[in-house]
């Protein structure tokens, strides 16, 4: 049977528990990261993150987001250091906005919003598959990076200007020759915690890494996210946006911190 989920009033967050009663569990996400509740942990280790363009494949619109993918069968955009053992290697990348500039966030921080926040999957090298990881308590690492409104970011726009092919849920274009790390801050400060994916099937194999500092993104960069479509050609039209799942309760969990 095929679970169809979205951000909808009728298939959105609230009613993913009834299909993946996970989303009910001890270690979901996202999460409010709340600075001054969380603990500077001094063993964390400097985040590792070794790119190599080359490894850039295609952008996809999912129906949910749209993804950039990565040839994952060698290591070489990897992950390593920060909370997590071993190498992970980079899958895809991903994003989730809002349809104002005041929501599309999905971790907050002090119940701050942003209008939107990148996501980079990793899965542990450990295990034999993305797949198998993902069912994995360590096999995922996904960072986190905070999109703020300021000036327009170049980096950003060389994705933005791929999505006019992949308006439509399915569509897929090549996308080679990117390097996501031009889609991060300066300083790799960051907050950590064990955690989910934050859509269906929701696998509690998540180390979340959160990075403190924003990217800039302008508000015709925010309008041009906004002009994807949630549904396929031939269907009627429905903007992509609004797809954030929202804060999770913590259940006990611990946030650490990698700066004081
Ligand atoms: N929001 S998310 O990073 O949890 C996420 C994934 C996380 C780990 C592995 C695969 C994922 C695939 C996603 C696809 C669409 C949206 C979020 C996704
Ligand atoms: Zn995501």
């Amino acid at each position: 049977m095929s679970h169809s989920w979205g951000y909808g009033p009728h298939d959105g967050p609230e009613t993913w528990a009834k299909s993946f009663p996970i989303a009910d569990g001890p270690r979901q996400s996202p999460i409010d990261i709340v600075p001054t509740q969380a603990q500077h942990d001094p063993a964390l280790k400097q985040l590792k993150l070794k790119y190599d363009p080359a490894t850039a494949k295609s952008i996809l619109n999912n129906g949910h987001s749209f993804q950039v993918d990565f040839a994952d069968d060698e290591d070489n955009s990897t992950l390593s250091g920060g909370p997590i053992t071993g190498i992970y290697r980079l899958r895809q990348f991903h994003f989730h906005w809002g349809s104002s500039d005041d929501k599309g966030s999905e971790h907050t921080i002090a119940g701050t919003k942003f209008p939107c926040e990148l996501h980079l999957v990793h899965w542990n090298t450990k295990y034999p598959s993305f797949g198998e990881a993902a069912s994995q308590p360590d096999g995922l690492a996904v960072v986190g990076v905070f999109l703020k409104i300021g000036a327009a970011n170049p980096s950003l726009q060389k994705v933005l200007d791929a999505l006019d092919d992949i308006q439509a849920k399915g569509q897929q274009t090549t996308f080679p020759n990117f390097d996501p790390k031009t889609l991060l801050p300066g300083a790799l400060d960051f907050w950590t915690y064990d955690g989910s994916l934050t859509t269906p099937p929701l696998l509690e194999s998540v180390t979340w890494i959160v990075l403190k500092d924003p990217i800039s993104v302008s508000p015709a960069q925010m309008a041009k996210f906004r002009s994807l479509l949630f549904t396929p050609e031939g269907e009627p039209p429905c903007c992509m946006v609004d797809n954030y799942r929202p804060p999770q309760p913590l259940k006990g969990r611990k946030v650490c911190a990698s700066f004081k």
